[in-house]
């Protein structure tokens, strides 16, 4: 099993709320609600925690409430190595509706000193050392330049690392500009990037193979219930997610990133890589919080899922491995 860094930048406590029918100025009673620390680097964290790698969490935390996060580390058997800030890590809410609609109210974040970027660098330096791959995921805190996520990706870079990202808005485009080994844009990320709407199939392959020609070695877009087109050296596939109940689609794209990670540094078969690591974040939709691959239910997801090379022999993608 591999040493694994993760970096979040902008940690959140995710305050999950399960509603029926939210109405919008009136009083809802909910039902089930749940606070947990999170950001997306955390979130990877922890489901390849789950699946036997020895993770090391970085970047910055607001000490303010740090407590909470402190706990899950020390419970999800995580190496802290956050960088501490003043502040307080934000609160991100996550309504999650019947049928699977969630509404995501994401916070701006704490102030990052002036001197955050250049201690977390410096933290970097060891951390890197002792690493075999590195994930970059969430948005930026408030005042932490894009181009000091160009900076990380190029300082993992020169150590050797490959670095898989996760970021978004300018951070996205800074990062890959840089030059990442891999990057999990989900489809309205990889539309912000190209800078055109993408509507259908092809101009989601067009777009991500524009993507890979910047000198990205994978490429992973997360399409919601339509699966994950995989842009690698090997070449294209396409996943298609068995039907679930869908309770919170939130971690979703961090579970599969964690699961394509996983399958990527084992140097498994490519297919093998996505059923797997889409599987896996089915089964994550199906409750609130990361993708379990112990849950009763995941190897009936598995065997439901399934993969194809894009575009299929009948040009339609339909054909299954
Ligand atoms: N409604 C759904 N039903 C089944 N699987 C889903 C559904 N939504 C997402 N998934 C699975 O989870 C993967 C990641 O979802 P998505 O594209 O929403 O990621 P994301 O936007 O990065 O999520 P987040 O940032 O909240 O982690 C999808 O590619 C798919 O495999
Ligand atoms: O505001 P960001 O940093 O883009 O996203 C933060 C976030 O929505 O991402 C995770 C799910 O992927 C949540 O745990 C968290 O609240």
């Amino acid at each position: 099993m591999a040493n694994i860094l993760t970096i979040t930048l902008n940690p959140a406590l995710d305050l999950s709320v399960e509603t029926p029918a939210l109405a919008l100025g009136e009083v809802n009673r909910t039902g089930n609600t749940r606070l947990e620390p999170a950001g997306k680097g955390i979130n990877v964290a922890r489901v390849l925690a789950r699946l036997g790698h020895s993770v090391t969490v970085t970047g910055l935390l607001g000490e303010a409430n740090a407590t909470p996060f402190e706990r899950l580390f020390a419970a999800e058997g995580l190496q802290d190595s956050f960088v501490r800030v003043p502040g307080l890590n934000r609160i991100n809410v996550k309504i999650a509706e019947p049928g699977g609609r969630v509404t995501d109210l994401n916070g701006p974040g704490f102030q990052m000193p002036e001197d955050a970027l250049e201690r977390l660098e410096s933290r970097l330096a060891r951390l890197l050392a002792e690493c075999d791959a590195v994930v970059i995921g969430g948005s930026l805190s408030e005042g932490f330049p894009p181009a000091g996520v160009a900076g990380l990706v190029q300082q993992a870079n020169r150590a050797g690392k490959p670095v898989w990202l996760d970021a978004s808005g300018e951070g996205l485009k800074a990062g890959i500009e840089a030059g990442p080994f891999a990057v999990k844009p989900n489809t309205d990320e990889l539309s912000g990037w190209a800078g055109t709407p993408l509507n259908d199939m092809a101009a989601v392959e067009s777009a991500a193979a524009r993507l890979q020609g910047e000198g990205i070695a994978h490429v992973v877009v997360s399409m919601g219930p339509d699966g994950v087109l995989w842009h690698s050296p090997a070449g294209t596939l396409r996943s298609r997610v068995p039907p679930v109940r869908v309770v919170s689609t939130v971690c979703a794209g961090d579970t599969l990133l964690a699961g394509m990670l996983h399958g990527v540094l084992d140097q498994q078969p490519a297919e093998t890589v996505l059923q797997y690591a889409t599987a896996l974040s089915a089964e994550c939709v199906q409750h609130i919080g990361v993708g379990d691959p112990e849950a009763p239910g995941f190897p009936t997801l598995l065997q439901q899922t399934r993969v194809y090379p894009w575009p299929g022999d009948n040009n339609t993608g339909e054909t299954p491995l």
